[in-house]
């Protein structure tokens, strides 16, 4: 099984790129979809959360007011981490099991979009690591126009992350978004060839194949080795 970790800096393009790997049927596990999950009204995640912070951060209907919440973290580091601590544990068991649950339906490469891959130190688990860059002014207009956000709003959203010029020189392959998105999609062409390149022999023994192949033979060579010496 290979396990590709897509991230990059806020805005930078992951769910746009991610969408691409699903139109051509590559697997994609969300780290955003879970984290929201993690916060949903009732959930132990959000339990913890509302302990944390207080009742304010809540919306009429009991639901976590995100804008309200990201407010809060993205202008202060300790509540970030805090934050950050108590979702943690949630996020991460989530996406192990999603990845639990393609690789039992036997999916060899699937794509881990996760925009804190670094920070949360997931990078030791996916290879090929593929980063989605833009340059600074690029990113902040996009981040502004996406979420109809201030300057300031936006600028404490990048700067709440590791810079994006570290997270690059992490890569093994960057896919420079700056341009158009026909720009996009030559790139994106040429690392899908690349990350749907043959397994190796250490990714096809990780896969359900090999596994289910690995325990097919140490069942041959027992029953084969028990009739020998009978
Ligand atoms: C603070 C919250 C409620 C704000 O919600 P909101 O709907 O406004 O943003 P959304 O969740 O869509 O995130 C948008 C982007 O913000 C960035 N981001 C989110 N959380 C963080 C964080 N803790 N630190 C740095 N950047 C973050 C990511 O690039 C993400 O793609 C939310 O982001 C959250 O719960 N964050 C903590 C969980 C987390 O770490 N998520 C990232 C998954 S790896
Ligand atoms: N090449 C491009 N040209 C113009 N707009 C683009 C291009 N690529 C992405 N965008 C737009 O930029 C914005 C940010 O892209 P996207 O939502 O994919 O980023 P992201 O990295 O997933 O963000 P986040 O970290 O918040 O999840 C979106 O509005 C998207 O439509």
């Amino acid at each position: 099984m290979r396990l590709v970790g897509l991230t990059g800096g806020i805005a930078s393009g992951k769910s746009t790129v991610s969408s691409m790997f699903k139109h051509n049927h590559i697997s994609v596990v969300d780290a955003d979809i879970i984290a929201r999950d993690a916060l949903k009204k009732n959930s132990g995640g959000y339990k913890k959360v509302v302990a944390a912070f207080g009742p304010d951060i809540l919306q009429d209907d009991g639901q976590v007011d995100r804008l309200k919440l990201g407010r809060i973290v993205f202008s202060d580091a300790s509540k970030r981490q805090l934050l950050n601590r108590l979702l943690a544990p949630y996020i991460s068991s989530g996406i192990f099991l999603e990845i639990f649950k393609l690789w039992i339906k036997g999916h060899k490469v699937i794509v881990l979009d996760i925009p804190l891959l670094f920070e949360a130190k997931m990078d030791k688990w996916t290879k090929p690591i593929v980063v989605v860059w833009v340059d600074p002014e690029t990113q902040l207009r996009r981040l502004m126009e996406r979420d109809n956000s201030t300057g300031e709003d936006a600028r404490n959203r990048i700067n709440a992350q590791m810079s994006l010029e570290l997270k690059k020189s992490q890569a093994d392959i960057v896919i420079d978004n700056t341009g158009s998105r026909q720009d996009l999609q030559e790139r994106f062409s040429e690392v899908l060839s690349q990350v749907k390149r043959p397994l190796t022999w250490t990714e096809f023994w990780l896969s359900r194949d090999g596994a289910l192949s690995a325990l097919l033979g140490v069942i041959i060579g027992v029953l084969a080795g028990k009739k020998l010496f009978w």
